[in-house]
C-alpha cells in the first residue's frame, strides 16, 4: 500500500465536480430485485441523502457502491474509475463508509480502532496493524497523531485509551466515523448514523457531519429521521422497492405526493405500492 500523509482538504478537486458516478446499478438476489437500476452521482462540496421506507434498497446500493456486493448490472466509478469490488480497494481510491450495525473492534480500544481505520494510508497494512508487527511501530508515533486529530474532531479524544466497547452507543457511532475518516476519504458514506441517538446527539451529528463536508469530504448519508435528512443534504433521492422514485432538494422531495404515498403507504402509479409505514422520526 502507498502512503498518503496529505489532508484531503489540501487535495479535493474543485467544489462541484463528479466524485461518485453510479449508473443504472441493478443488485438482483435469486427472483428479488433489490435495487432496480438506480443511478446516482455525488459531487465534490456536496451533502446527499438515501432515504426509502425499510426494505427499499438502501443498503444493498451502498453495498454495490462500497465492494460489498458486486452490482448484477451497472457501473460504479470514483473520480472517473471503475471501482474495484474490494472493499479495501475503494477504501483506498478515496470512498469510506459506516455500517448500520456498528462494527468495531470491540475489544481494542478507541485509539486503537482509529489506528487500524489508518492502514489504507499507511505502508503497513491491516493484519500488521492488527498483530502489531515492526513496520506498524515505526509508523504508530505519526499515526497516533493523525488518528487523535479524528478523535478531537468527533469529540472523543479524552476516551482514547476506553474500550471501544465501553462506550455509549451514540459514542460507538461516531468512533466509527472517525475510524472511516482516519482512512483520508474524499467521500464518505454513512448508513444510519443517528439510529439509536438522543436528539441531542443526533442534532450533533449534523453539526459533525457539516464540519466533515466543511472539510473538503463529500457525503452521502442514509437516514431515517426525516429532520436530520432535510436539514443537511443538498439533495435527496428516494428509493422505493428497489427504484429511485424522486431525487432532489428537500423542497422538492417533500412536496412529491408520490414520496408521502411511498411512506403512508398509498398505492403509486408505476409499482411503488403497499409500503408499510416508515419510522420517520
Ligand atoms: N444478501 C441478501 N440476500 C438476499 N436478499 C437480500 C440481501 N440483502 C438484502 N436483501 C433484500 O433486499 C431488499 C433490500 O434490503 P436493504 O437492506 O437494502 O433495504 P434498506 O432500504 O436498507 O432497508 P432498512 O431501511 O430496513 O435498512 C430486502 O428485501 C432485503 O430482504
Amino acid at each position: 500500500m502507498t502512503e498518503t500523509t496529505t489532508a484531503t482538504t489540501a487535495e479535493a478537486p474543485t467544489p462541484g465536480t463528479p466524485l461518485l458516478q453510479a449508473s443504472n446499478v441493478v443488485m438482483r438476489f435469486g427472483g428479488l430485485t433489490a435495487v432496480n437500476d438506480v443511478s446516482l452521482t455525488v459531487n465534490t462540496g456536496e451533502i446527499i441523502g438515501l432515504i426509502g421506507p425499510n426494505g427499499a434498497g438502501k443498503t444493498t446500493f451502498f453495498n454495490c457502491l462500497t465492494g460489498l456486493y458486486v452490482p448484477t448490472e451497472g457501473t460504479v466509478t470514483y473520480q472517473g474509475q471503475a471501482l474495484p469490488p474490494k472493499p479495501h480497494k475503494v477504501t483506498q481510491a478515496g470512498m469510506a463508509r459506516t455500517f448500520q450495525n456498528i462494527r468495531l473492534f470491540h475489544n481494542m480500544t478507541v485509539l486503537e480502532n482509529v489506528l487500524v481505520g489508518r492502514h489504507t494510508r499507511t505502508k503497513e497494512g491491516l493484519i500488521s496493524a492488527i498483530l502489531r508487527g515492526p513496520g506498524y511501530r515505526r509508523e504508530e508515533a505519526e499515526s497516533r497523531a493523525k488518528a487523535m486529530e479524528y478523535l478531537d474532531f468527533v469529540g472523543l479524544a479524552k476516551k482514547a485509551e476506553t474500550l471501544a466497547r465501553n462506550l455509549p452507543y451514540g459514542e460507538q457511532r461516531k468512533l466509527e466515523i472517525a475510524r472511516a475518516m482516519a482512512s483520508e476519504p474524499g467521500l464518505l458514506l454513512l448508513d444510519e448514523p443517528t439510529a439509536g441517538m438522543n436528539p441531542q446527539e443526533t442534532r450533533a451529528t449534523e453539526e459533525l457531519v457539516f464540519a466533515i463536508r466543511d472539510r473538503g469530504i463529500a457525503v452521502l448519508v442514509i437516514e431515517h429521521d426525516m429532520r436530520f435528512i432535510f436539514n443537511l443534504c443538498d439533495r435527496v433521492a428516494v428509493l422505493v422497492q428497489g427504484s429511485k422514485l424522486v431525487e432532489g432538494d428537500a423542497a422538492t422531495v417533500q412536496g412529491d405526493e408520490r414520496v408521502v404515498a411511498a411512506y403512508l403507504g398509498t398505492p403509486v402509479e408505476g409499482g411503488a405500492d403497499s409500503t408499510t409505514p416508515e419510522e420517520n422520526q
